[in-house]
């Protein structure tokens, strides 16, 4: 077994972009938006920050309270758009429900949206056009590639069709000339399908829902689960049955986790280069 080592690939991918930022005179500029104290979240942004430092990204945080209003967040959102400065807006997920996600997601400019998230961004990419890659994604299929695993003609299952990880992995892997099969809660004989999976991606948010039995000899797994149970986190697989069986697997945490925070900041940069060169 080979341990697909996200953490390791990102700090080297992280350095090497920032040696790229280095050159730059003005410094790319990522302003995340945090609504409410939800631990994880808070967790995960400062994960973001520290990165981004690294890197040589300004971050600038707005932390908003848990009560804001929707036309709050959407002034916010329009003074960033227009904030020259500004090269990626994020708005950390979840929000609080009374606020409506889907509209203030698109109201950030698809040209400032390093998620990927923006309607157009996602948009684009199902019609096989240039576009800023959704992160987890796209931190996928750099540690893919950075361990040479061959895509063309695999059997991919994916297990989940979220909007953020699912249907743009699948995708993207389609697009690399893979046979794609996508399963989900409904899936009957789920098993059935995961077992004749070459590389099985999966992203349903339920701790080791993947089980030795589920899997076929020297597959390549890639866990996208981030669940916290008993103050450890489990991935979406049990690490633990499947290792050696598997020929690749990622970790949790370690694994895709870091591989996003990667993608968000490629994607900062990209933003700001191509702001610079229109
Ligand atoms: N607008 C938006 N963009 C996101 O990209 C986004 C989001 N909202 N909402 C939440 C999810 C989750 N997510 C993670 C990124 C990195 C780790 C990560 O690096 N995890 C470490 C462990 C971190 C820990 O210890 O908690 C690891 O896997 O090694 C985890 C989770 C990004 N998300």
């Amino acid at each position: 077994m080979i341990l697909l080592d996200g953490k390791m690939v990102s700090e080297e991918l992280n350095l090497k972009l920032k040696n790229k930022v280095d050159s730059f005179d003005v410094k790319p500029q990522l302003d995340i938006i945090l609504i409410g104290n939800n631990p994880a979240s808070l967790s995960y942004v400062k994960g973001k920050k520290k990165a981004a430092s690294l890197v040589g990204i300004t971050t600038n945080l707005h932390h908003l309270d848990e009560n804001i209003s929707q036309e709050e967040v959407e002034r916010l959102i329009n003074s960033l758009n227009q904030d020259e400065k500004v090269d990626g807006i994020l708005l950390q997920l979840p929000i609080p429900k009374h606020l409506d996600q889907e509209y203030l997601m698109d109201l950030i400019a698809y040209e400032k949206d390093p998620d990927g998230f923006h309607v157009v961004n996602q948009g684009k990419l199902f019609q096989k056009r240039k576009t800023i890659y959704p992160a987890t994604p796209k931190g996928i299929m750099t540690l893919l590639d950075y361990y040479n695993i061959p895509i063309e003609g695999k059997s991919v299952v994916v297990v989940g069709r979220s909007n953020i990880v699912g249907m743009p992995i699948s995708k993207m892997l389609l697009d690399r000339n893979a046979t794609v099969t996508i399963c989900h809660s409904k899936t009957k004989n789920i098993k059935e399908i995961t077992k004749t999976a070459d590389i099985l991606v999966v992203a349903i948010g339920i701790p080791k829902f993947i089980t030795k039995d589920m899997v076929k000899q020297d597959v390549v797994l890639v866990d996208v689960g981030i669940n916290r149970v008993d103050e450890k986190l489990v991935g979406d697989a049990d690490f633990d049955e499947i290792k050696d069986i598997a020929s690749y697997i990622t970790p949790v945490p370690k694994g895709v986790g870091p591989m996003t925070i990667h993608s968000l900041l490629f994607n900062t940069v990209l933003l700001y280069e191509s702001k610079n060169t229109k």
